[in-house]
């Protein structure tokens, strides 16, 4: 199959995997950077052109859109879906999924457990924010923050009024959650693939810190899931509708709770911590499910 893998950068891990896995499958790959790729759209007979040349009909593409790109990124692979592409990850699910307030509202509507979690603009009644989510301690999340970065825990309901009244201050989207305390400074990832857990890995923070991200110093494990996760995350997937997604799930003692779901997810991070060939798996999905216009929009978007 000629499959394109749409990444900026083809040094990149997770980019250089899925080319070598499409080779050794004996298919033929095309990194392909979204942003230098232009479109006719106004014709009937859309095109994608790359540097001067039309791209061909590619039998599927593997979208690795980053968050600073989905708006074009997304443009590009829903022009790949009206070629008749088979999209990986439909590029509608992919813009569902990078809206974290829709995530949430998608999958607490078909009763996925997650944090009890408030999302605000510019509330005028901070108290009753944070009384909705149980009171502190609570976590205090920026919207458009990443890698850790922009969370924050608040122990007492004092330090949650002057955070919750700084981030107003920013006019920022934030978001006010539940802590659970219980996970200890741990998240589990679990990777899917169809309707498969095919790799899970646990997250731990470092000493002193509640955050589990790689970033912030936490560090990677093989661990177990049980059955009532595995269902979690493939449920979680399957509502945003993703073939391929990262489901990030908290321990908690009312069972597995889904903090976020990733249209994206490296793979770097997972291949390292379980020693299994995540790339390959992701080209044998591709393989069992590639057909033209196999879309459930059929880039209508
Ligand atoms: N409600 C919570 N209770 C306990 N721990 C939490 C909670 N929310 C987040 N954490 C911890 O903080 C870490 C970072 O939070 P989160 O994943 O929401 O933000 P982020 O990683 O910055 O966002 P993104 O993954 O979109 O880049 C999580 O991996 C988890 O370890
Ligand atoms: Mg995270
Ligand atoms: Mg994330």
């Amino acid at each position: 199959m000629n499959i394109a893998i749409l990444s900026r950068n083809r040094k990149l891990y997770s980019t250089r995997r899925l080319v070598e896995a499409c080779e050794q499958r004996g298919h033929t790959p095309m990194v392909v950077d979204a942003l230098r790729t232009y479109m006719d759209i106004a014709s009937n007979k859309p095109q994608a052109h790359f540097k001067g040349e039309p791209l061909p009909n590619f039998d599927a593409v593997i979208p690795r859109i980053g968050a600073s790109i989905t708006f074009y990124g997304t443009a590009v692979l829903r022009q790949f879906e009206m070629m008749g592409s088979y999209p990986l990850n439909e590029s509608v699910a992919i813009s569902r999924s990078r809206d974290k307030l829709r995530t949430m509202q998608l999958l607490s509507r078909k009763g996925v457990g997650m944090p009890f979690t408030g999302f605000a603009n510019n509330p005028d009644d901070i108290g009753d924010l944070i009384k909705m989510v149980g009171g502190a301690p609570l976590v205090i999340k920026l919207l458009e923050g990443t890698q850790g970065i922009g969370v924050v825990l608040a122990e007492t309901q004092k330090a949650a009024e002057s955070v919750l009244e700084a981030f107003m201050g920013l006019k920022v989207n934030i978001m006010v959650q539940e802590y659970i305390k219980e996970a200890g400074g741990a998240d589990i990832r679990c990777l899917v693939i169809g309707d498969k857990v095919v790799a899970a890995m646990k997250r731990q923070a470092m000493e002193g810190e509640f955050r589990s991200n790689l970033h912030r110093g936490g560090s990677a494990s093989l661990i177990r899931i049980s059955p009532a996760e595995r269902a979690t995350a493939v449920n979680a997937a399957k509502i945003m509708g993703l073939n391929v997604a990262g489901v990030d799930l908290l321990r908690s003692e009312r069972g597995p709770l889904v903090m976020e779901v990733n249209s994206s997810p490296g793979l770097e991070g997972i291949e390292a911590a379980t020693g299994k060939d995540i790339a390959g798996m992701i080209i044998e999905f591709i393989e069992k499910n590639a057909k033209p216009h196999r879309t459930k929009t059929r880039g209508k978007g």
